[in-house]
């Protein structure tokens, strides 16, 4: 709670002057970006995870904070961000984070993720065939998502079967502990 506090409080301080979030976002920071993040935390296992387009940090900083026991990448090709990531991977002190300045498409990572999540980044449709290919075989997407996410489902038909994609569905996180809806499209690789 600490570490999340404090890159919030960073975030706040300097993250609409870097163009990292937009000024009606930061009331909202702790109840709509960080909590929303957070939720997400007991989807992943320990291994190796790839959050695509991390920009200010969200979910990618917020879940590696939540999960020390995972390994995350955080692939993000603007210089500006990237340089904003490294700096709160050190000012936080978090030995779990690489950051990779890459665009997913051309990034070359050293090994195989076991799962990626991106937030705000694309439609399912096109996320499919940015994430598909930095998985290992079995590996799973977990993708933010807003209300709209059982039509990205509908709208994404051909690359889930390109893709052969499985176990492909919509989860609904946060009611349960009282926090505004987090939904997540979940699905795994061959
Ligand atoms: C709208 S921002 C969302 C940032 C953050 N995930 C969030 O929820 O606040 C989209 C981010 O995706 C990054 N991005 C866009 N295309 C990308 C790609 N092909 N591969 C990786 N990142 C990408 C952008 O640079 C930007 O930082």
């Amino acid at each position: 709670m600490e570490l999340a506090r404090r890159y919030t409080a960073d975030l706040a301080r300097r993250g609409e002057e870097l163009g990292l979030i937009g000024p009606l976002e930061l009331p909202r920071l702790w109840s709509r970006h960080i909590i929303n993040s957070g939720v997400v935390a007991p989807l992943l296992r320990p291994g190796l995870v790839g959050d695509i387009g991390s920009g200010a940090g969200l979910p990618g900083i917020v879940l590696a904070i939540a999960r020390p026991d995972v390994e995350f990448v955080l692939i993000e090709p603007m210089e500006r961000r990237v340089l904003w990531l490294e700096d709160q991977k050190d000012l936080l002190g978090l030995t779990n984070v690489t950051v990779v300045r890459a665009r997913a498409e051309d990034a070359r990572l050293p090994q195989r993720l076991d799962q990626v999540t991106a937030r705000a980044v694309s439609a399912f449709g096109k996320l499919i065939p940015m994430c598909a290919p930095l998985l290992r075989p079995r590996g799973e997407m977990v993708l933010m998502k807003g209300a709209g996410a059982a039509k990205e489902v509908a709208g994404a038909e051909k690359a889930i079967r390109k893709y052969k994609l499985s176990e492909v569905e919509v989860l609904e996180l946060g009611e349960s502990i009282g926090v505004e809806v987090t939904r997540v499209i979940r699905a795994r690789v061959p």
